[in-house]
């Protein structure tokens, strides 16, 4: 059961964006604790089950249906949507319409992930299609950032590109850039393990999402999900053996994370 008390986001007018800080991090997560906001995750066969388990650690409430005559009406009792292309069958290039209306509707922040873009002229197209409906947040690695701008994945074609599209751009690799084409915040934190196992963006994706959820300030809240994924993937980084015990190790860093663990090891520019 979700607490009760206030809905999650869009009624926080304290935050301003230019002032990210391990507080901010931190306020937001304990907001994801309390409030439970729901996530409908429309992502790929790969990363869906670890995606919801990320989700369940960081305090939100996972759903991930996508057949047709159902996915609008789970969208709609969201608190925000995430749209990921990694493995775009018939039935998810369906249902992503589908629940993009349904989140314009319920006025719910949706999210891009447009994994593989690069791969497929046909998947280009259609991300194309999905950027210009307007997202709140585009998350994308560099060779993906490179195809779907049609420029190089740095800190000028992310800036460049959210203000063009009038969405926060998170562009994310070793470092992470997060811009909504007027402030930048760098995030340098993350382990080198999570370029060594599948579907760490797809969850930092769903992430950030979470985190959207619960704040009105789209820029923070990118920023704050980016930050307490790598801090967490830092904690359990240094506890694993390889790629096989990270994950598991990065579920339970993130549902252990607190202020002293974010105060400590963030590393931010801005
Ligand atoms: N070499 C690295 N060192 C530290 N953190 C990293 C590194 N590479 C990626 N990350 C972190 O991993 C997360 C995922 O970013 P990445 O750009 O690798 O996603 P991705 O390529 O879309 O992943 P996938 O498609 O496998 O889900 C981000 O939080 C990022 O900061
Ligand atoms: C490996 C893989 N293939 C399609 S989606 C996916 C997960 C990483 O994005
Ligand atoms: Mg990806």
């Amino acid at each position: 059961m979700r607490n009760d008390g206030p809905p999650p986001g869009r009624t926080d007018r304290t935050m301003r964006s230019g002032d990210f800080s391990a507080h901010v991090a931190h306020e937001i997560l304990v907001r994801l604790r309390e409030r439970q906001p729901r996530v409908h995750a429309i992502t790929n066969a790969v990363a869906k089950n670890f995606t919801a388990n990320m989700l369940l650690a960081a305090g939100a409430v996972p759903s991930m249906t996508i057949v047709a005559d159902e996915v609008a009406d789970f969208t709609r009792r969201a608190d925000a949507l995430l749209v990921n292309l990694g493995t775009l069958d018939t039935e998810r290039r369906a249902a992503i319409p589908l629940a993009i209306a349904a989140a314009e509707d319920a006025a719910l922040p949706w999210l891009l992930d447009p994994v593989f873009v690069d791969a497929s002229p046909r998947r280009l197209a259609i991300a194309q299609q999905l950027l210009a409906r307007k997202p709140k947040v585009l998350r994308a690695n560099a060779a993906e950032f490179e195809a779907l701008a049609r420029r190089p994945a740095d800190r000028k074609g992310a800036i460049d590109l959210a203000r063009e599209r009038g969405c926060i751009v998170a562009l994310t690799g070793p470092t992470d850039i997060v811009t909504d084409g007027r402030h930048s915040i760098f995030i340098a934190n993350g382990h080198r393990l999570m370029a060594r196992v599948t579907a760490m963006g797809c969850a930092a994706t769903a992430v950030v999402a979470a985190c959207l959820a619960v704040s009105d300030d789209a820029l923070l809240a990118t920023a704050s999900g980016l930050a307490i994924m790598g801090i967490a993937a830092e904690v359990a980084g240094e506890k694993a053996g390889g790629p096989g015990t990270f994950p598991p190790l990065l579920l339970d860093a993130l549902d252990a994370l607190d202020d002293a663990a974010i105060a400590a090891r963030l590393r931010c520019e801005q």
